[in-house]
């Protein structure tokens, strides 16, 4: 049976089923928080948070650290559960299933493993699986999670080597190649699975300081010269203005603001906003 290696154990939580509310699912964004909330034992993460996301859009996260950035990630993810609200996909539930009468029922584990394959993330941390070689890293899920036959994803796999500039890499091992390598890899590696989000989470955070521009510049090359959706959470602002057409500052479990990066960075309309930009700046 094939096995979704990004699949993890998801904290339990108490679910309700809810009602839906039609009117919402005009429009259709590719990704919409519907009132999330997030609460690890009586801490609110996120407090009926709302944003969308539209198809094709670059989105940045930006917010003091602990604002719940990695959650929403995770949350998107399916890595995490929702305490309360409704993540939407495409119209669709993803935190959720249609029940007969049109009411929305809590996830079974099989809807979520599926929701998953249309989601891509790439973790600070790299996360290789360090027994296998770089092509097997990136041909796992696409031939055990999708089905797809094994010569067509090494062929695909290679294509994507070729991409991240890691083409004489194909028979290496994760422990033989740079942290900027290794993310490379990642970034190949959820690439693979054609996902249509690209969730980046600090993904430079942990490199060596020379290696952060090469891994920037890969992943402005992939926003400019593909369709792909991302959603990134970052603390190289630069990289957040280049990158994204929308920004959105959280603090405190909401989104205070949002808007261009143009007006976030030189023209932001909350104090909590500029206080955060004074410290990062
Ligand atoms: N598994 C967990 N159990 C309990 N609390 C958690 C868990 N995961 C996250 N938290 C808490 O949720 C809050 C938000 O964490 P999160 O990692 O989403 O913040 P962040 O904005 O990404 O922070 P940073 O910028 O430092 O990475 C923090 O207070 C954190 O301690």
């Amino acid at each position: 049976m094939a096995t979704d290696p990004l699949q993890k154990k998801t904290a339990a939580a108490p679910e309700a089923v809810v009602p839906v509310d039609t009117s919402k699912d005009d429009g259709h964004p590719l990704v919409r928080f519907d009132k999330v909330v997030k609460r690890y034992g009586d801490h609110t993460v996120l407090d009926q948070l709302e944003f969308s996301v539209e198809r094709g859009e670059h989105v940045t996260l930006i917010g003091p650290s602990g604002s719940g950035k990695t959650t929403i990630l995770r949350l998107l993810m399916t890595l995490e559960k929702v305490s309360d609200g409704v993540i939407w996909i495409n119209g669709e539930p993803l935190t959720h299933v249609r029940a007969p009468d049109g009411s929305l029922r809590p996830a079974s584990e099989k809807h979520l493993r599926a929701a998953r394959r249309r989601i891509g993330m790439v973790f600070q941390q790299f996360n290789l699986f360090p027994n296998m070689k770089v092509l097997q890293n990136i041909t796992e899920a696409p031939v055990n999670v999708l089905g797809m036959d094994r010569d067509k994803a090494e062929t695909r796999a290679r294509e994507l080597l070729d991409l991240v500039g890691l083409s004489g890499k194909v028979d290496a091992h994760p422990s033989q190649l740079s942290g900027g390598q290794q993310q490379r890899v990642a970034i190949a590696r959820a690439l693979a699975m054609e996902p249509e989000i690209l969730l980046l989470d600090e993904v430079t955070s942990a490199l060596d300081p020379e290696l952060v521009a090469g891994v920037l510049e890969l992943l402005s090359d992939i926003a400019r010269n593909t369709d792909i959706t991302m959603l990134c959470v970052t603390h190289e602002m630069n990289f957040a203005r280049d990158v994204s057409e929308k920004v959105l500052m959280f603090d405190a479990g909401r989104v205070v603001e949002s808007g261009s990066p143009e007006k976030i960075f030189s023209d932001p309309s909350h104090e909590r906003t500029r206080e955060f930009l004074n410290a990062v700046l």
